[in-house]
């Protein structure tokens, strides 16, 4: 037998800390991630859960390091890291009001493809056919997010609360991601939409995407979670499998307690 080394994680942080003036919002915390993973974040109101996500994803000034895959990302901007396939989903949708659903999808995947202006404008057709493809892609990406196609040509505050949830994630998915980083994706759904969403997370593990998870709701990030990152007052708390974290005294005094 070989002792094969493990793959390398899809995404290191280590030692991030940040400052809000006087307030030390997160310090020194640390957490990888691995492809066919899923990693949740949970904490208390305040706790840095957020803040932690804008550490890693560099919109937040911070110290620490960054690494996805073997890379020393640190010094990336966010769009930087975007582009080598690490996403994250925000906690308040964010959608062109006016555009249809279908089309906000075409923004994303559009941007991502980033063919240039000059093309379009002199291979008309060329630009036609590079629509359509985009449309078509569009749609497939939406229905595997379980968005349905009867939705696609309305605009997004016209469907169910549900469904704007859904879209979110697949936007911030676009074309593929490495990482996909979700806050709360489970705010304010009901219970066939957050089956429905354990589903879509469970589906993206197999298919060998990290996720990492900001999650209040305790039933979904116990389900579905391999490991969980406990925060409290900036700062690690505890890791470990979900059923360690509810056993952890410690835990259960600073957050599940207090959740019950
Ligand atoms: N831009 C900012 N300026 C100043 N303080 C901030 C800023 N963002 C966050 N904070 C503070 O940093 C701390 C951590 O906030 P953060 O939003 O990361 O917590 P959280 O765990 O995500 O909370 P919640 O579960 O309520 O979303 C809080 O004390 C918060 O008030």
């Amino acid at each position: 037998m070989t002792n094969a080394a493990p793959p390398p994680p899809a995404l290191r942080v280590e030692g991030l800390g940040v400052r809000y003036g006087a307030l030390v919002a997160l310090q020194d915390v640390s957490w990888q991630v691995s492809p066919g993973e899923i990693l949740g974040i949970i904490g208390p109101n305040g706790a840095g859960k957020s803040t932690c996500y804008d550490a890693t994803t560099h919109l937040a000034t911070r110290s620490g390091r960054v690494w996805l895959e073997e890379r020393d990302v640190t010094d990336l901007p966010p769009h930087g890291l975007a582009a080598l396939g690490l996403k994250r989903a925000f906690q308040q949708n964010a959608f062109f009001a006016t555009l249809s659903v279908r089309d906000n999808m075409v923004a994303v995947l559009a941007r991502e493809a980033g063919t240039g202006l000059l093309p379009s404008l002199l291979l008309p057709w060329r630009e036609a056919s590079r629509r359509a493809a985009l449309q078509n892609e569009a749609v497939e990406v939406l229905e595997r997010f379980g968005v349905p196609r009867e939705l696609h040509a309305l605009r997004p505050p016209n469907i169910p609360y549900g469904s704007q949830r859904m879209l979110s994630i697949a936007l911030a998915f676009g074309r593929g991601a490495r990482v996909l980083m979700l806050d709360e994706p489970a705010a304010g759904l009901g219970g066939a939409d957050m089956a429905q969403l354990a589903t879509l997370l469970r589906r993206l593990r197999a298919e060998g995407v990290a996720l990492v998870l900001i999650e209040h709701h305790m039933d979904l990030v116990m389900s579905v979670a391999d490991r969980i990152l406990v925060l409290e007052q900036g700062r690690p708390l505890a890791t470990g499998r979900p059923a360690e974290i509810q056993a952890d005294p410690r835990v259960r005094e600073a957050y599940l307690g207090q959740a019950a």
